[in-house]
């Protein structure tokens, strides 16, 4: 837009304020770096502040340039022309009538109107940004006549100076004294550089935009001023889906007026909408709610999202690189099934099969086929680099990947029909080779990572046959749900968050899925035998290594002469031990006496480790005891039942499900839908009413991901973009627990806290989750607390510095121990994502109402995110950033105390 007139007004205005003949600096145009006005945002003031008026630089009387003929010395000294001297008009705009701003008609002018002329137009009609740069240079260059400063406040104040006086003196007998718009609070001229990207986004709009909109920076203030008042208070604000002002409940309807375009300033009334509230049209408020009846509140909603001023226009949706026209844009939006939450941008549209998707992007919704489109759809449409080509489009790799899972053969330079239904062939073949959507499973798996499939039975109207009816299944319907993810490191208790959700909300265990946890069960006890075997064949291993090699590759184990002979006695004793036991353990498998076996197994285990443990060589070489023993709490508790346990008839209980390790035997990705009733101690404080369309939002779907998938260099987490929340799960009491490593050859063990910190570093960085927020639940914390008193948190290396006051009790303890905790995984939080809020709570994943308010809190967290982002309660600081937590009752209590204070941290 910055064209060579725009350079040439630019020179043109230098050259006014330049001394006459100077240079214009080269590049200047381009270059120099121009001062904005900005809009005063500040507490309001107790007087009246003066307005800088735009300067026509038409009217800024310049002395020509002084001809060679006056040189310096020459022309015997003869008088120079100078230029009368300028006087700003600032005052004179000042003085205009509200009427004349608002566009007054002919009849309203004559002479005193054609004497302000210039201010009048320039406020009439939405300046180009250069006229409201004008005006602010003028606002330095102006007072440079009297002792022009360089600082800020300097130039401020002259500018009072210059500016309030004279607006005073041409008040003209009140009546054109310009009474600040109705209740309104004056403008404040500030200076610095406007710096307004999110409106830079939607170019469309600039032309329309005022001069309010150039000058008005959104700054972090954002959400807690109100735009009209000034006042800064702890409450939700609502804002103009136009140009963004915030107002507080008190300001709303002033500023608002009846809202027959929904939530707009008056002034915005007839705009159109910032692209980015499309998304949140006709959606309610808390502070909606609060002000007006349900019924108005349902008009004005309604309005919002329907009348024509907030409508897409056609123009606005670019499809396979057209624009749309009027026509075409009905055919889509009244087609059986549209595209949803359309906003403008481009997109690619697959006629033949319905798929429709972002340029550039995997497809992200099935639309109705044979919609007519000047464009055709591009073999880059969706930027696939597969070589497998769909209807002309190349395929993106996931969606390659759900071909090979539906079974569908895709080597390289295929090229597929693919229609409405899912039935693809091959190009010139006429043979109709399967449906790609048929299976449940392939459904399933599509709707897991977000790629949409056809409705189950679909009729896609051919040749303009009447459109009949279709069922979408439930989970497909994927605008209603709101997917949260939940990851974790191993035994992090992920699983058993997942289980107790299904417990609490989902349905029982269908006959299938318990037996599917029976045989994980079973398998588990598997495994754990698996350990003790192994176990003692190490230290079998351990026993032969030295005496046979004493230069053995392993180092560790080197010793000197002495200790390797004491280190070798004390194998032998263990060695003959382990004969023993093992000897012991196959006359058992022999007699088939499994119920003595296991927990016989298990309590002979440990002796051996002890044993072991004695010998300073092996504390050497393995530092912790744990290194050698990690056989996990639980697995005694199936152990000691294992006849039963094992037995064809056994039936798992509700404990055995959520103590068991995992969710399935596969253990894999496993998900659950569910709805959360209204129920909420944080929504009763804060007096919500929760209108019948939030229900919607309180449709959840859990995706667990075990942790497995994750460490394989997070493959799985892309395919989950779309997630509302990720819920993060740490176990508190690893803080002194080894754990294998996730990767790399390494054999040695690693602290499982920082393993859990590594791998929520590596979750937070992914590009998936950017504008993800993320609820940490710090999970055991009943093993945490037992055994906080006997362990320090400082065994953790990252929680060094931990240094609490004295306390009589563990619990008071572990309370303090736990907000350490929670504010480093904050400060790490904040430290990768630009200072954004980590929510924590904390949790006790056996105990299911420690889950249950986990979940509720899950749910607040994605409400204030959404009304953060419209526009309105952000809870203060405090609380938010510091405090949020935690084991729930007790939180709940200090919260009815102290609302908004500190005071979580403060009475650890
Ligand atoms: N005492 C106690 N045990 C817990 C808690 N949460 C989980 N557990 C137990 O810890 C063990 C591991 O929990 P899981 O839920 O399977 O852990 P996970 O995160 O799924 O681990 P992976 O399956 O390895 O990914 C199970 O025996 C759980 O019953 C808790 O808060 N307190
Ligand atoms: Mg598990």
């Amino acid at each position: 837009m910055a064209g060579a007139t725009e350079t040439a007004t630019w020179e043109e205005m230098l050259r006014r304020m330049l001394p006459p003949g100077t240079a214009i600096p080269e590049g200047a145009a381009g270059n120099l770096d121009y001062s904005i006005a900005l809009e005063y945002d500040g507490p309001p003031v107790a007087y009246e502040v003066p307005r800088i008026a735009p300067v026509d630089m038409a009217d800024v009387p310049t002395a020509e340039p002084v001809s060679a003929s006056y040189g310096l010395l020459g022309n015997g000294g003869a008088a120079v022309p100078v230029a009368p001297v300028f006087r700003p008009p600032a005052s004179r705009a000042r003085a205009e009538p509200p009427q004349a701003r608002r566009g007054a008609g002919p009849a309203d002018s004559g002479p005193r109107d054609e004497a302000s002329r210039p201010a009048t137009r320039a406020r009439q009609e939405p300046p180009s940004p250069v006229q409201v740069r004008r005006s602010s240079e003028f606002a330095h260059s102006g007072p440079q006549n009297e002792g022009y400063s360089d600082s800020d406040d300097d130039s401020r104040r002259s500018v009072s100076r210059e500016s309030a006086p004279s607006y005073q003196g041409q008040s003209d007998g009140g009546r054109h004294a310009m009474a600040a718009p109705e209740g309104r609070r004056s403008h404040v001229v500030t200076f610095g550089l406007a710096d307004d990207s999110k409106y830079d986004q939607s170019s469309e709009l600039d032309d329309t935009r005022s001069e309010q909109f150039v000058a008005v920076t959104r700054t972090e203030k954002r959400g807690k001023t109100c735009h009209r008042c000034g006042k800064r208070k702890w409450e939700s604000k609502e804002s103009c889906i136009v140009c963004d002002k915030r107002y507080c409940g008190y300001c709303l309807l002033r500023a608002m007026g009846s809202m027959p375009e929904g939530r707009k300033c008056i002034t915005c009334i007839g705009r159109p909408i910032y692209e980015g509230k499309r998304s949140k049209l006709g959606k309610s408020s808390r502070i909606l709610s609060r002000l007006l009846s349900s019924l108005e509140v349902r008009q004005i909603l309604k309005a919002e999202k329907e009348c024509q001023a907030n409508q897409l226009r056609p123009e606005q949706l670019i499809v396979n690189g057209f624009p749309l026209c009027q026509e075409e844009m009905s055919d889509l939006l009244s087609c059986p099934r549209p595209p949803q939450n359309l906003k403008p941008g481009r997109y690619w549209y697959d006629k033949e099969s319905g798929l429709w998707g972002k340029e550039g992007e995997k497809p992200n919704r099935v639309v109705s086929t044979n919609l007519n489109f000047n464009g055709k759809i591009q073999p880059n449409a969706s930027n696939g680099n597969t070589q497998v080509y769909m209807n002309g489009r190349e395929i993106t790799s996931i969606e390659r990947k759900i071909l090979r899972f539906a079974q569908v053969q895709c080597p390289r330079d295929t090229h597929f029909w693919v229609y409405h239904d899912g039935g693809y062939e091959e190009e010139g073949q006429n043979n109709i080779k399967g449906k790609i959507w048929e299976s449940p499973l392939t459904r399933f798996v599509c709707t897991l990572v977000s790629l949409p499939v056809p409705p189950a039975n679909s009729v896609e109207p051919r040749d303009d046959a009447p459109y009949s009816a279709r069922t979408v299944p439930e989970y497909l319907d994927q605008k209603r749900i709101q997917k949260l993810l939940i990851l974790g490191s191993p035994g992090a208790g992920t699983s058993t968050i997942f289980k107790q959700a299904k417990l609490l909300y989902g349905s029982r265990f269908t006959p299938e899925e318990l037996d599917n946890i029976k045989l994980m069960i079973q398998s588990n006890m598997f495994k754990y035998l698996g350990i003790l075997l192994e176990g003692r064949e190490r230290f079998e291993e351990e026993a032969l290594a030295i005496p046979n090699n004493p230069n053995s590759e392993d180092g560790d184990t080197q010793q000197d002469g002495n200790e390797s002979s004491g280190l070798n006695s004390c194998i032998y004793s263990i060695n003959a031990k382990l004969k023993k036991f093992s000897d012991w353990l196959l006359d058992i498998i022999a007699m088939g006496d499994l119920d003595a076996f296991f927990p016989a197994a298990t309590r002979e285990y440990a002796p051996v480790v002890d044993e072991l443990w004695k010998h300073p060589a092996i504390q050497a070489t393995y530092k912790r005891k744990d290194e050698l023993y990690f056989l996990p709490d639980v697995a005694e508790y199936f152990l000691s039942r294992a006849i039963e346990v094992s037995s064809n008839e056994y039936e798992p209980s509700e404990k055995d499900v959520l103590y068991a390790e995992g969710v399935s035997q596969g253990n894999g990705l496993a998900f659950i839908d569910f709805t959360l009733d209204e129920r909420n101690p944080m929504s009763e404080l804060y007096g919500d009413s929760h209108d019948p369309s939030s229900q919607a939002q309180n449709k959840y779907q859990l995706i667990r991901v075990n942790a497995k998938g994750l460490n394989e260099g997070c493959k799985w987490v892309e395919m989950f973009e779309d997630v509302r929340a990720v819920i993060f799960s740490v176990a508190l009491s690893d803080y002194d627990q080894l754990g294998a490593p996730a990767s790399g050859n390494s054999r040695r063990l690693e602290n499982k806290m920082i393993q859990s910190r590594d791998l929520f570093e590596a979750t937070i960085r992914h590009p998936s989750f950017r504008d993800t927020p993320f609820v940490l639940v710090l999970n055991k914390f009943d093993i945490f607390e037992e055994k906080i008193g006997r362990s320090p948190l400082t065994a953790c290396e990252w929680f060094s510095d931990f240094d609490p006051l004295r306390t009589h009790n563990n619990q008071s303890m572990a309370q303090q121990a736990f907000f350490y905790v929670a504010m480093k995984f904050k400060n790490l939080y904040a430290e990768h994502t630009g200072d954004r809020k980590l929510f924590v709570w904390q949790a006790r994943a056996r105990d299911g109402p420690t889950v249950d308010e986990a979940f509720r809190y899950i749910r607040e967290v994605l409400r204030w995110e959404d009304e953060k982002e419209y526009g309105g309660f952000c809870p203060d600081e405090s609380f938010y950033s510091t405090t949020e937590l935690s084991s729930s009752r007790l939180v709940e209590q200090d919260w009815q105390q102290h609302p908004a204070a500190d005071q979580r941290q403060g009475s650890t």
